[in-house]
């Protein structure tokens, strides 16, 4: 049919100055969307980590869990996980990725954002031990959220919803030139899980 030609199934080039950000809409359907979130939302084993800032321990906003190869063990802001085994789900998810993008992926962490009032403050995923120019596949299931990136010295920010089913791809040097956030809202909606597929280099933990 001509309408599965529309121009809407391209992939979105959201940055491509300082790094690459590209956003690939539908990437799992619906139904593919729906089973991965129940699955994942029952089956992993979701923690919320303590953090330490400034000497003063909380709660993160939000529900993670961390599954990879053995050793690739990682450190995230303060706190350093140990990777659980990838469960069935989580490793059909990696294949499909890494033969979509022809990149490789070790680990994953996984968000759960329980409701609006949860949340990821601004950071980038630039942990030495993702190396210098780390690809990292960002996989949304459920409630669509408002993702914000700002560039770290010229402070362009802007803002893509990531709705069920989406793939943002970032790389190159996006982590080292620019930040990203999910920032809360009063919005009332439902959960919703995000999975940052990365590699983890070897040995350096
Ligand atoms: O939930 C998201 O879309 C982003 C999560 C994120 O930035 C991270 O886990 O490092
Ligand atoms: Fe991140």
């Amino acid at each position: 049919m001509q309408d599965d030609l529309f121009a809407s199934d391209e992939p979105e080039v959201l940055i491509d100055e300082d790094g690459l950000a590209v956003l690939y809409r539908r990437w799992l359907s619906e139904e593919q969307s729906r089973g991965a979130f129940q699955t994942l939302a029952q089956e992993l084993r979701w923690e919320q980590t303590p953090i330490t800032l400034y000497g003063r321990t909380q709660l993160i906003p939000r529900l993670n869990a961390w599954y990879g190869d053995a050793g690739s063990g990682y450190a995230y802001s303060g706190a350093s996980f140990a990777p659980r085994p990838w469960t069935e789900t989580l490793a059909a998810l990696r294949g499909r990725l890494e033969r979509d993008t022809g990149a490789r992926f070790n680990s994953v962490l996984a968000n759960l954002y329980r409701d609006g009032a949860d949340s990821v403050a601004w950071h980038s995923d630039d942990e030495p031990e993702l190396g210098p120019e780390p690809t990292i596949a960002s996989v949304s299931l459920g409630a669509s959220r408002r993702f914000s990136l700002r560039h770290k010295t010229s402070r362009r920010t802007l803002a893509v919803e990531l709705a069920d089913g989406d793939l943002l791809l970032m790389s190159g040097t996006l982590q080292r030139h620019w930040e990203h956030q999910l920032a809360k809202t009063r919005r009332d909606l439902g959960p919703r899980i995000n999975l940052t597929y990365r590699q983890v280099i070897q040995g350096s933990t």
